[in-house]
């Protein structure tokens, strides 16, 4: 038990109906799971408003609620407070409640449109492989040191991230990485968290559904710097149209990284294979297993945040050559047929074009490039078209398929990014809705040498169509594939 006075601590209260010198179960924001002495934290959503739950949270026995408006009738014996903003508290609560856990780890926040994951994982690994004990909260799992638990989102809600952070307190966490999505800040789910870093990789098109437009977008990522005290850095990508800009209300130590502008780490490419690329780090030459331009960036702002954490510029270049690719990110194989298939996440344009650069970068002779890709349902449409166009431009053929439809007809979603097509391409496109069915074409279509690339679900290990998830998995299925394939001939 908690006391109510004491998870308010830091909460900026309108009005108090009652006593805040009640003992305090758990925090709740959804009605439909609070007991007998929780409080409840009312958030005004995307879908419903959570105001009208207050009532069922009273009933259900909560001692508290947290609200932004006072409802008409007050039950006796619970606590009403009203604050401005309900997301704020429910942050500031639920790191009191913890006992303010990211104050005793050393945590770096990463935010951009692409790359969050591949940051943050090779950070991970970095750090571990350095000998410390690290955390992770990421896209595809979070990671307590050694031990794995599953998310569902990228940056979670405030209870949650407070609890993973007081789990790595009490294993004796020292590191802890974390994604910064857009929705996660303009949800205020990383709000009074202590960070000692915050790195931004790049900014470009996505999820434009949600936020008002691209100037909205780019702003709430830029409250991540905006938000970091004196003592913190602030690293930042400079090549990146608003790299500067993300930094320049901050009052953390404001750093750059680029591979073509001035600035305090650099890099260049020296050579690129498929199995892997050769750059030159601050003037030292490195060899690292992951290939692309963009993982140039990736590699180069792990370099500068692994330095400006305290590691050394050698063991540093060293520990960098030994990461290995992350899930589902140019995860990539030869078949025996010398079919190479490639799983990658790319689901904005901007990655789908920076694979498919890279892939083109890597041809040798007349190989074909076969892209299977589809667009998420019930996020961002307006990226649908740019990445048909994409996808067909850069291929020799493009298999238009489904991502996951969530609650969306399949073929309208298709239909959409057919509309992006120019005439010149229409003739290198098919559309087969079935993912299985569209991996298996290109598998068929391939031959020696070709490349097929798989674009946008990457390591996830599921697709939802009509709101149902069922297991699927890209790699294990091309892989399998092929090697079926390879087997009758
Ligand atoms: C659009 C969005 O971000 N939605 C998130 C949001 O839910 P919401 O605003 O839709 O909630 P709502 O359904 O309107 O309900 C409002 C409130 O009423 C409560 N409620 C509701 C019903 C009820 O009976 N009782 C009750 O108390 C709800 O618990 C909620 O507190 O708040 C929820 C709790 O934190 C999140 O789980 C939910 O994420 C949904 C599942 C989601 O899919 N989010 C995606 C888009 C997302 O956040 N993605 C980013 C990735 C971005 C990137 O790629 O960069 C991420 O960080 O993962
Ligand atoms: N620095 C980068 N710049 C541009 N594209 C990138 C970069 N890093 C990775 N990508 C591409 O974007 C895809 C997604 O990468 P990653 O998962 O690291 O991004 P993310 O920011 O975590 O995405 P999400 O918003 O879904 O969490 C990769 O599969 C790759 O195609
Ligand atoms: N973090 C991204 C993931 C998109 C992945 C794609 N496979 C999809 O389902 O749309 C989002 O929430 O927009
Ligand atoms: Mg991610």
């Amino acid at each position: 038990m908690k006391q109510l006075k004491d998870l308010l601590f830091g909460v900026s209260l309108h009005a108090v109906s009652g006593s805040t010198a009640v003992g305090i179960e758990s925090i709740r924001f959804d009605s439909r799971e609070t007991g007998a002495s929780d409080a409840f934290v009312a958030i005004r959503g995307t879908e419903a408003d959570g105001h009208r739950f207050i009532d069922g949270a009273v009933k259900n026995g909560v001692r508290a609620v947290i609200c932004e408006e006072l409802p008409q009738d007050l039950a006796d014996g619970v606590t009403y407070v009203e604050v401005a903003d309900t997301q704020l508290a429910l942050a500031v609560m639920a790191s009191n409640y913890y006992g303010n856990p990211s104050a005793n780890l050393r945590l770096v926040g990463v935010t951009g449109t692409n790359g969050k994951t591949t940051v943050s994982t090779l950070l991970y690994q970095l750090f571990k492989k350095a000998g410390y004990k690290v955390g992770l909260i990421s896209t595809i799992k979070i990671m307590v040191d050694d031990q794995e638990f599953p998310t569902r989102l990228t940056t979670p809600d405030s209870l949650t991230i407070n609890k993973y952070l007081s789990r790595m307190n009490e294993a004796g966490v020292e590191f802890c990485f974390m994604e910064v999505s857009s929705h996660g800040i303009a949800q205020r789910r990383t709000e009074g968290l202590v960070f000692e870093g915050g790195i931004f990789t790049n900014l470009s098109h996505d999820h434009l559904d949600y936020h008002k437009d691209f100037a909205d977008y780019r702003d709430t990522k830029k409250k991540l710097f905006d938000g970091l005290p004196k003592s913190a850095f602030a690293l930042t990508n400079a090549d990146d149209k608003n790299g500067l800009f993300m930094i320049q209300n901050t009052r953390a130590r404001k750093l750059t990284y680029a591979l073509r502008s001035y600035a305090d780490f650099r890099a260049q490419i020296l050579e690129q294979q498929l199995d892997g690329q050769l750059l030159k780090i601050q003037d030292n030459e490195v060899w690292t297993k992951l290939i692309g331009q963009f993982n140039a960036y990736n590699l180069l702002a792990i370099y500068a945040t692994a330095s400006l954490l305290g590691l050394g510029q050698l063991e540093i270049l060293q520990l960098l050559s030994g990461l290995q690719t992350v899930d589902g990110r140019f995860q990539y194989f030869v078949s025996k047929q010398r079919i190479t298939a490639i799983v990658d996440y790319a689901h904005t344009p901007d990655a789908l074009k920076n694979v498919l650069v890279t892939i083109n970068a890597l041809r040798t002779g007349n190989e074909s490039v076969i892209t299977v890709v589809g667009c998420g349902g019930e996020r961002d449409k307006s990226k649908r078209p740019v990445m048909g166009h994409i996808a067909s431009d850069m291929s020799e053929t493009a298999i238009f398929t489904s991502d996951n439809p969530r609650r969306e007809p399949p073929r309208d979603i298709i239909a959409e990014m057919e509309a992006g097509v120019e005439p010149q391409n229409v003739r290198k496109v098919l559309v087969i809705e079935d993912r299985e069915q569209a991996i298996r074409t290109a598998c068929k279509m391939a031959g020696g040498g070709d490349i097929i690339l798989i674009a946008g679900k990457g390591h996830e290990t599921y697709q939802e169509i009509a709101g149902v998830r069922r297991d699927f998995d890209d790699y294990k299925l091309v892989s399998e594939v092929l090697e079926r394939l390879a087997s009758e001939v």
